[in-house]
């Protein structure tokens, strides 16, 4: 399952993000370093488009993407160093595979710490980056000297050269302008940096109309990271207190009281999982409707192995047509009587939408 990891400083509000996205129960308090072990659970990815598929097929059971989601400690300026946590919690989030900023732009004199979100990333991007330019640094001097010998080496060693000259102006490799071979040379070294970046941006409750100016502050801010950084305000006290709510009608009433819409959660994780180029693919029928993630550009095989080994080793084809054509036909019978599904081989890349049934052999 793909991980996103929460970063920020203490008290920027990542535990209450964290249990507002997986029904968690982490101590949210107002006092820094109030999670010292990371709490790690698991986030729903709505879909309104499944939601509807399982309606049409009277499925039984509706099962939802999911997606990891871990609350580390905060880190502090110095982190990188030992102070605060120190680097115990950088480890924790060497393997995730998306890094969220929780970034606090809200006021309460009870609640220690900053409220300028630019102060925020300032230094969550100092301590990233400086944490990076230590494994650079120790790597680099290593594989120089085997360069000599071996040049195979020379390619990772103009990697980390490449690396180490931007983390030391302190600049994050998101922000570097990294062409893909060098990100992928990079990739076993599970910098923090190299990867993209969704930030949170958490205003106070009666600050909920300048959610668009903050988001715009900051990212403004992010204007060398092309597409590398996705920006999103919300207020998560109030999405917390809302997602707390088990009963969707009820829950709907009091976002829209807020006057949030549908909620930023849902958006924060749609948007999380398109910036890891993460796509679905669902099946239908009277038993389930469910979606399968999937990475951008696999094919069928690789698809149906999401679902089982043996769809992938045995795999023969696909029958395929996208949701709402489907959803229009009324039903799967009716999509085949009509000559709407089309049956895709091997080869076939799958699009996002795409409802499929694999045919296979073992
Ligand atoms: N948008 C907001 N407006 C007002 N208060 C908030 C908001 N978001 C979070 N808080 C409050 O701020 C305090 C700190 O939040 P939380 O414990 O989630 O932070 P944290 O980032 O997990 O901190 P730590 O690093 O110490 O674990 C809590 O009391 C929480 O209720
Ligand atoms: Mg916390």
């Amino acid at each position: 399952m793909e991980r996103f990891g929460l970063v920020g400083l203490p008290n920027a509000g990542k535990s209450s993000l964290y249990n507002a996205l997986t029904g968690g129960g982490a101590l949210a308090a107002p006092y820094p370093f109030a999670t010292k072990d990371p709490n790690i659970g698991v986030a729903m990815v709505p879909d309104d488009r499944l939601d509807r598929l399982s309606e049409m097929s009277k499925s039984k059971k509706t099962i939802h993407a999911q997606v990891e989601v871990v609350d580390i400690g905060g880190l502090v300026e110095g982190a990188s160093t030992g102070e605060g946590l120190g680097n115990k919690f950088l480890a924790n989030i060497r393997e995730v595979d998306a890094i969220v900023f929780v970034l606090r732009a809200f006021v309460d004199d009870d609640v220690v710490g900053p409220s300028d979100p630019l102060e925020h990333l300032r230094i969550v991007e100092i301590e990233l980056a400086l944490a990076d330019l230590e494994t650079v640094e120790k790597r680099l001097h290593q594989t120089k000297r085997a360069a000599k010998l071996d040049k195979s080496m020379v390619a990772e060693t103009e990697a980390l050269q490449t690396a180490f000259d931007h983390l030391s102006e302190g600049l994050p490799l998101y922000r570097a302008g990294l062409s893909d071979d060098v990100k992928e040379t990079l990739a076993p070294y599970f910098l923090l940096t190299n990867r993209r970046v969704l930030a949170v941006v958490n205003v106070g409750e009666d600050d909920i109309d300048s959610i668009p100016e903050k988001e715009k502050l900051v990212s403004d801010e992010f204007n060398n990271a092309g597409d590398n950084v996705e920006v999103i305000g919300m207020c998560i006290q109030m999405e917390a207190e809302a997602a707390a709510i088990e009963d969707p009608d009820e829950r709907k009433e009091i976002l829209e009281g807020f006057g949030l819409g549908e909620g930023a959660l849902f958006r924060m994780v749609r948007s999380a999982y398109h910036l890891l180029g993460l796509r679905t693919y669902m099946t239908t029928g009277e038993q389930e409707s469910r979606a399968w993630t999937f990475k951008e550009g696999s094919t069928a095989p690789v698809c149906a192995g999401r679902i089982h080994g043996d769809f992938q080793r045995g795999f023969i084809r696909a029958e395929v047509i996208n949701w709402e054509e489907l959803l229009a036909l009324g039903s799967w019978n009716a999509a085949k009587e009509a000559g709407k599904m089309r049956v895709e081989g091997k080869d076939y890349i799958a699009q996002d939408g795409d409802v499929m049934e694999f045919r296979f052999n073992v």
